[in-house]
């Protein structure tokens, strides 16, 4: 499969003409390659969405939603396809890579929608003769890059909002799996979108793209997902022109079970947030926090529904949990469970690689950890692995406390029958989205974002929207 950038309404090669291969991470063959994009491919996609800015930022909200709804019909058309490409690079499970393209489609429904909604106010002023006015009118040019671990998802949850604003993007896909992103920009070929509004540049590293951004001072935003330290870097550049960011960073998620839980309900919640993309997801339970109590009970059920789960290539039927991205991604896993045990954690399932069926491809076993204390790196880091590791509690306070005291701040879960202590805790926790007696909270209409190092801002909703607008206030003097 050999694949192109799309730059200014054409498929185009670098002008480098260098190409880098992406590898399925299960077998470890070249699925692909993909143009190696330099600086010059950068300009020359900036200067096309800069270009197309003038006439997309007045485009009607309705021919905006027009098309974007259009993308959104055909992407749905072709979910099956772009599904198997995205298990392809990245590895996760058919059914969950299903899941995610229709969950991209429906950002680019909703957004469609929204378009509609980009209202202004008028405000009363303080002189008869005068009249206030406040419209919103886009940001510019967005730069926005994305990571690998949800690479359609990722790609129309900020793409959809910046068209639907009136704004013309330029994406940077990971360059571990481009080839999702590259058939989602066929799909915006194919919903007719005008030459140079999308532009999508791949380029290996990341940093190609990054610092070429970063001086360009046509770029006015920049929307990104990805690792904190990453996103720490790009804040520290974009102060510079004062370009407007977007950061969607790492998390931590404290995954919190009390005594009076519903605990078959609570292991099953905790096997989808736990090992959801063999553990690779920004919001998944990093670290599980259950009473004393029942912390003996929950995990036993946890290891039986565990232990069941088939570990392999993500395009054989059955397969729960599918590689590690790469055998980096291994060995920083096996390095915190390695840091834990040797301070006396115990692994009672898993606990480091496998090999199913002789394939090549970095995958870890899902791994439950107990005596685990809260200050192992494998609590105080982001593991992004399938690794459980459980701490006892013993008391509201406490768990807050040691559920607060990271620096991450994006997603946490609770599970209580008590409704008042499940809207305490809600309350207590300083994370941008919790999940009361609910593993899965991502939807597209809220917001999703983190608090502390996981972020700026929140994308989804009407929330993701205001990122790419800038208010005007219009002062009006009438005549008499
Ligand atoms: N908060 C969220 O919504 C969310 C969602 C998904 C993933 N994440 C986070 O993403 C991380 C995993 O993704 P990753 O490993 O791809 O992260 P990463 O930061 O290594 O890479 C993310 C993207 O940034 C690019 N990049 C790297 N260096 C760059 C530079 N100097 N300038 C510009 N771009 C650069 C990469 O090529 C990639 O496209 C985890 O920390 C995860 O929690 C967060
Ligand atoms: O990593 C991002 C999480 C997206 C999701 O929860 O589906």
């Amino acid at each position: 499969m050999t694949s192109r950038m799309y730059i200014d309404g054409q498929w185009v090669e670098s002008v480098s003409g260098e190409e880098f291969p992406v590898v399925n991470p299960a077998t470890l063959e070249v699925v692909g390659h993909v143009p190696s994009g330099n600086q010059e491919d950068v300009n020359q996609a900036v200067a096309a969405a800069h270009r197309a800015f003038s006439s997309w930022s007045k485009t009607t909200s309705l021919e905006r939603s027009n098309l974007l709804y259009r993308a959104f019909e055909i992407l749905l058309e072709r979910t099956n396809e772009i599904a198997k490409i995205l298990t392809l690079e990245q590895g996760k499970p058919l059914a969950e890579g299903l899941g995610e393209v229709k969950f991209a489609a429906e950002y680019l429904r909703w957004y469609a929608e929204e378009a509609r909604r980009i209202y202004g106010d008028t405000i009363p002023a303080s002189a008869t003769h005068k009249r206030i006015m406040v419209i919103r009118q886009p940001v510019g040019v967005v730069a926005a890059i994305t990571p690998w671990n949800f690479p359609a998802q990722m790609v129309t949850r900020k793409i959809a909002p910046a068209l639907a604003a009136g704004c013309t993007v330029v994406l940077k896909p990971s360059e571990y799996t481009p080839l999702t992103a590259i058939a989602l920009f066929s799909v915006f070929e194919a919903a007719g979108f005008p030459a140079g509004v999308v532009n999508l540049v791949s380029t290996s590293p990341g940093d190609v793209f990054g610092d070429a951004i970063l001086a360009d001072s046509r770029v006015r935003k920049i929307t990104f997902t990805g690792s904190t330290h990453v996103g720490k870097y790009l804040m520290k550049g974009a102060a510079e022109q004062v370009k407007r960011v977007s950061m969607e960073l790492g998390g931590n998620a404290p995954f919190v079970v009390f005594e009076d839980a519903d605990l078959d309900a609570a292991v099953e919640a905790c096997v989808v947030s736990k090992f959801r993309n063999a553990g690779q997801t920004c919001v998944c339970a990093n670290r599980v926090y259950v009473h004393q109590r029942v912390i003996d009970e929950f995990t036993h059920k946890l290891k039986n529904r565990v232990e069941r789960m088939k570990v392999g290539n993500g395009l054989e039927a059955g397969v729960e949990v599918g590689p590690v991205i790469h055998a980096d991604a291994l060995n920083r896993i096996q390095a915190q469970v390695d840091e834990a045990v040797k301070h006396g954690a115990r692994v009672v399932l898993g606990g480091g690689p496998v090999t199913p069926s002789g394939l090549k491809g970095a995958f870890f076993a899902p791994t439950i950890l107990t005596q685990v204390s809260d200050t192992m790196r494998v609590c105080q880091e982001e593991t992004f692995g399938p690794v459980a590791p459980m701490i006892p509690f013993t008391s509201e306070e406490q768990v807050v406390a040691m559920a607060n005291r990271v620096e991450y701040g994006l997603a946490a879960y609770v599970f209580t029958r008590d409704l008042d202590r499940a809207l305490r805790l809600g309350e207590a926790l300083e994370y941008g989205i919790v999940g009361l007696n609910d593993p899965l909270p991502g939807v597209v209409q809220a917001p999703f974002g983190g608090w502390k190092s996981s972020g700026i801002g929140a994308e989804g909703g009407y929330y993701g929207l205001e990122s790419f607008l800038e208010y005007k206030y219009m002062s009006i003097g009438l005549s008499r």
